[in-house]
């Protein structure tokens, strides 16, 4: 089987929301599909309602196919210290036309306040590797690790766009969606993660400048966060950038121009348009605007997120024992 599933975007392409459905009959939410963490949970009739403003919610009680999976919690804190925690259910859940039995549905119990505050988000939808799965006392497993064995390949694919949707697509590799070849580098899962290694960098029509370092692809993550050093290298190119810390990064006046960004990844050379790193104003005026390549803060890795993402069409590969990251140009 295969199937395709609509990654749309919220304002700034801050997250890309995709409808799935949930039990018998089904009940549809948009949850932030989410190759950085693991679980798969919802808003629901058990958070509390001083909680939701305006998320549409799973209630169990609702489904035909759920049970409660007795005894077991959840808890998640993430990158960005938001964070949300619950119970857990096992029930149907269909992305694309793809459906999947007995699904841990994480419910959630409580939710952070940014969570509260993102309206039209009803929750996150792990793809990362099912050991970060926080699940306990008996771990579970993602959608995709349960679809794999039905998929006609152990792969799926983001298409993410600029201020426009995009795809998902499982268990087929989609030639209409991409240019040239499919070029392809090892994943280190070790760490749950994709993780994987990028050769160098590029910034405008400045020489390829060779660098080793590690990051992870995270279609969870809004930004490129990147070392330290290669984030200064590129708003040296950008007048009037400065690091604004009440802002937390970089900042630059709105009408910069700004130099396209190459990042190696093995043989593939991922180039991101200029435009797709003048991210977001952080004033009414419009005057200034907030970096969409900013500091991996040295957390040990960089981090992967839509700003880069976007810019290619890219092959989460699971073939057993040996997982990999296809990158092609769009
Ligand atoms: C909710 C959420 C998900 C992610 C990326 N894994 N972040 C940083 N925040």
């Amino acid at each position: 089987s295969s199937g395709s599933a609509q990654a749309n975007p919220e304002q700034h392409d801050i997250q890309y929301l995709t409808p799935i459905q949930i039990g018998t009959p089904p009940q549809t939410v948009n949850v932030d599909f989410d190759s950085g963490s693991s679980d798969l949970w919802v808003f629901s009739s058990e958070t509390p309602a001083d909680s939701i403003k305006g998320q549409a919610v799973y209630d169990p009680k609702k489904s035909k196919t759920a049970e409660e999976v007795k005894g077991a919690s959840w808890e998640i804190t993430y990158g960005d210290k938001s964070s949300s925690s619950g119970v857990v259910y096992r029930d149907a859940v269909t992305v694309g036309n793809i459906t999947v039995k007995g699904q841990a549905v994480e419910a959630a119990t409580t939710v952070s306040a940014q969570f509260t505050r993102d309206a039209n988000n009803d929750g996150l939808f792990g793809l990362a590797f099912s050991a970060l799965n926080t699940v306990h006392p008996k771990q579970e497993l993602t959608w995709f690790d349960h679809a794999a064995k039905e998929l006609d390949h152990p792969v799926w694919t983001a298409d993410l766009k600029y201020h426009k949707a995009g795809t998902y697509d499982f268990g087929v590799i989609n030639k209409s969606k991409y240019a040239g070849k499919i070029s392809y580098i090892d994943v280190d899962s070790s760490n749950g993660f994709w993780m994987f290694n990028m050769s160098g960098y590029s910034v405008g029509n400045s020489t390829f400048k060779p660098a080793q370092f590690q990051g992870i692809a995270d279609t969870g993550t809004t930004l490129a966060l990147l070392p330290a050093q290669v984030v200064k290298d590129y708003y040296k190119a950008v007048s009037g950038a400065k690091i604004d810390y009440f802002q937390g990064g970089y900042v630059f006046p709105c009408n910069a121009k700004l130099p396209n960004f190459v990042l190696g990844v093995g043989q593939a050379k991922v180039s991101i348009p200029g435009k797709y790193v003048n991210y977001a104003p952080i004033d009414v005026a419009g005057k200034t605007c907030f970096g969409g390549i900013q500091s991996d803060d040295d957390v040990g890795f960089s981090i992967i997120g839509d700003v880069a993402l976007k810019a290619a069409f890219v092959v989460f590969d699971a073939t057993a024992g040996k997982p990999r990251l296809g990158w092609a140009s769009k």
